[in-house]
């Protein structure tokens, strides 16, 4: 038995397939992105383990993941602040902004000193169309994933990681190894290179789409977002 993957152009075309004949829009599907990711911290690290999370986002989607996460996690109890050095312009990422700051949810300019006061991090940067070397302002970021101590949730991809082909042989991101990795949709292939605790989410997948991409679906419990899988992909 082997992970089944969904390598970086599967991904894309998918989610244009989403959005297209399936008729599912952005905000839907970054929604239940970021609510299945709030459902694996939560699983992970429940509210007394420290509530303090602190939520690195990136310029695209996967940032856009990390914003609406960190809003659920709010409503959960969870005291969250946000890192989002490079803002998009694009309405969708403004409003996801602006309902966290309506919850008086901090966005910090200094990454390296807010992880001094938090018990569990996001990694939102990258997602599934990072590629090449990491560009600024980001490298410092990688770097204090990859050296901190405390637990990293990756969504989607631990950011710095080749889709296809998994950890940088060195330099940084080589030695970034993420406590959780959450897989939107289905395990992208630098899975096979993640040592820690898998979760699958984006419950959104209709059984026509998964045969179409040779996916294999979870098997979801009652009103679950999230799976957690072993190295096979198989239910734990
Ligand atoms: N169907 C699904 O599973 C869904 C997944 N979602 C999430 O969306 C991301 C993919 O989002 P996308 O906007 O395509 O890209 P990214 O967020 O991965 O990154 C693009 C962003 O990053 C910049 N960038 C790329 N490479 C570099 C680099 N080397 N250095 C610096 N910056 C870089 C690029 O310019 C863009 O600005 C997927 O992984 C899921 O997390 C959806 O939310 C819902 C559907
Ligand atoms: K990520």
């Amino acid at each position: 038995m082997t992970l089944k993957t969904l390598g970086a152009q599967a991904a894309a075309a998918l989610d244009r397939e989403l959005m297209g004949s399936g008729a599912f829009s952005i905000d839907q599907l970054m929604e239940l992105a970021g609510l299945s990711v709030s459902q694996a911290v939560y699983r992970v690290h429940p509210p007394r383990l420290g509530l303090n999370i602190l939520v690195a986002c990136g310029p695209g989607n996967n940032g856009g993941d990390g914003l609406v996460a960190a809003r659920h996690l709010f409503h959960y109890g969870y005291k969250p602040s946000i890192y989002y050095p490079k803002r998009s312009n694009n309405e969708l990422y403004q409003r996801l902004a602006k309902q966290l700051e309506d919850l008086d949810v901090p966005f910090v300019d200094d990454f390296p000193a807010a992880l001094k006061s938090t018990h569990h991090i996001v990694d939102a940067v990258f997602g599934f169309s990072f590629s090449g070397e990491v560009r600024e302002p980001f490298p410092a970021v990688i770097r204090a994933l990859e050296e901190t101590k405390l637990p990293v949730t990756s969504v989607d991809a631990p950011s710095s990681w080749n889709i296809d082909e998994g950890p940088p042989k060195s330099g940084l991101g080589s030695n970034f190894q993420p406590a959780v990795l959450v897989s939107l949709t289905a395990p992208k292939p630098l899975a096979r290179f993640f040592k820690g605790r898998h979760f699958v989410g984006g419950r959104f997948v209709s059984p026509k789409i998964a045969r179409q991409y040779d996916l294999d679906l979870p098997q979801y419990e009652g009103i679950d977002q999230v799976v957690e899988v072993d190295h096979n992909g198989q239910k734990l």
